[in-house]
């Protein structure tokens, strides 16, 4: 959960050479914890651990590292200046049990990152200084009280963030250590964050400024190659479409469709592709949504897959045309009932008085359909269905965003 923070900040490719500043307690045996996920993530960590535990469980964590050939620095190895030698510095010297004032070796260490945190003294390129639930030095609940501790870049709180992170000014605050029992979360009344997904850290605090133009992925994938991509665009779509299903992506057939009416203004939304064969790709809307009107002044579209894990899009282009009443019907009777009566219920693209007039049309026709086992599909609300002649379908693959073949 600590390294799945640190990924989401700092990526390897970026921040390679990771120093984990391992302290005689638990906090110190959650730095070499997280030098070994580093490690596996693609980071480059060494340890520094001078004063080892002599525990089972810690000689565990020491033997892990070993078997990976993370080499482990004394004091004596650590080089004057850190900022020449690593990019991350993990803070795991103390955590909530720290009281008084540093003793040796730790006074020193965390004079180093204190210096390296202090914006005074700062070098231009220095390391990110990382702290495993509480910066080393802190008081558990008064924190930094005067205010010449660590100051690091990013906190990750265990479990729950301890008083002292209110303290915390750095631009990444982290909350690890998803599985809280509840008899836990009641007896210390926790307010916890809901995590996203599966993920096992949620970001806290406010969210970083971001200079949207230093953002950029580095996109690793092999190469396409001419002789890789099939003939017909069909087969080739088939394809990938089965890679992005294989890999598990969220919702694989959604797609941007853009549409322009006599206008000429464009407008694009994200819709579902609900099937597809060599007669076209179907999706379903409203006829009375702003793209059915703009496709019936206009009967072209243009739609969009991005898939992003597999660094791979599809543009496809051409012309639109009606399905039949008969497929639509079948559609519709084959979504849940409750959208059966929500896509009668709202009129697309039409302005309503309020929220809760929606709320009773919806009640309304929920009642008038109440014995009937079809919802009757009216005609007003038909569907559309998109490229029925594949010779004038364009199709863009993109692979890396860097190969780009026409079919
Ligand atoms: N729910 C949580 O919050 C969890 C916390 N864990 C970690 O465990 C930490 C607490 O671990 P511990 O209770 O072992 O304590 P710490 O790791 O905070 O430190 C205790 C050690 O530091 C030494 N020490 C204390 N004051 C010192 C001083 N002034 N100079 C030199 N040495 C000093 C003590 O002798 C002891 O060896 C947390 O901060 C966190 O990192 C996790 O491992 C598990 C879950």
């Amino acid at each position: 959960m600590f390294c799945n923070s640190v990924l989401q900040v700092y990526k390897p490719n970026e921040h390679n050479r990771v120093l984990a500043i391992c302290g005689p307690g638990n906090n110190g045996g959650d730095g070499l914890v997280a030098a070994r996920h580093l490690y596996h993530f693609g980071y480059k960590p060494y340890v520094c651990y001078p004063k080892r535990t002599p525990k089972p469980l810690y000689n565990c964590l020491v033997t892990q590292l070993e078997s990976l050939s993370v080499p482990f620095l004394s004091v004596e190895d650590l080089p004057m200046d850190l900022s020449d030698s690593f990019d991350i510095l993990i803070d795991a010297v103390f955590g909530f049990s720290f009281h008084g004032t540093p003793r040796p070796p730790f006074d020193d260490m965390i004079k180093k990152l204190v210096n390296l945190s202090n914006p005074d003294l700062r070098p231009s390129k220095s390391p990110a200084i990382v702290s495993v639930d509480i910066p080393s030095g802190w008081h558990v609940e008064e924190g930094d009280s005067s205010g010449d501790g660590i100051k690091p870049d990013m906190l990750v709180s265990l479990t729950a963030p301890k008083l002292c992170a209110k303290m915390f000014s750095g631009p990444h605050h982290f909350l690890g250590g998803r599985f809280v029992p509840p008899p836990i979360v009641e007896k210390f009344k926790l307010q916890l964050p809901a995590y996203p997904g599966t993920s096992m850290c949620v970001r806290i605090g406010k969210p970083p400024k971001v200079d949207i133009s230093a953002l950029r992925e580095n996109y690793i994938s092999p190469e396409l190659l001419e002789e890789q991509v099939e003939a017909d665009p069909f087969d080739q779509f088939q394809k990938w479409f089965d890679d992005a299903m294989a890999a598990g992506l969220k919702e694989p057939n959604a797609m941007s469709l853009s549409t322009a009416g006599s206008d000429r203004n464009l407008s694009s939304r994200m819709v579902l592709l609900k099937g597809f064969d060599k007669e076209g790709f179907v999706w379903y809307t409203n006829y009375e949504s702003q793209k059915a009107r703009d496709i019936s002044e206009n009967p072209r579209a243009s739609l969009l897959f991005y898939w992003d894990a597999l660094n791979r899009q599809v543009r496809i282009e051409g012309p639109v045309a009606k399905v039949s009443e008969a497929e639509s019907e079948q559609y519709f009777h084959s979504r849940p009932r409750g959208s059966q009566i929500g896509a009668i219920a709202s009129n697309q693209s039409s302005v309503i008085p309020n929220r809760q007039y929606l709320h009773q049309v919806y009640q309304d026709l929920e009642a008038k359909y109440s014995g009937l086992v079809l919802i009757p599909l009216l005609c007003r609300r038909g569907y559309l269905m998109i490229l029925s002649h594949s010779q004038y379908l364009y199709f863009v693959l993109v692979k890396s965003l860097t190969s780009c073949f026409l079919l």
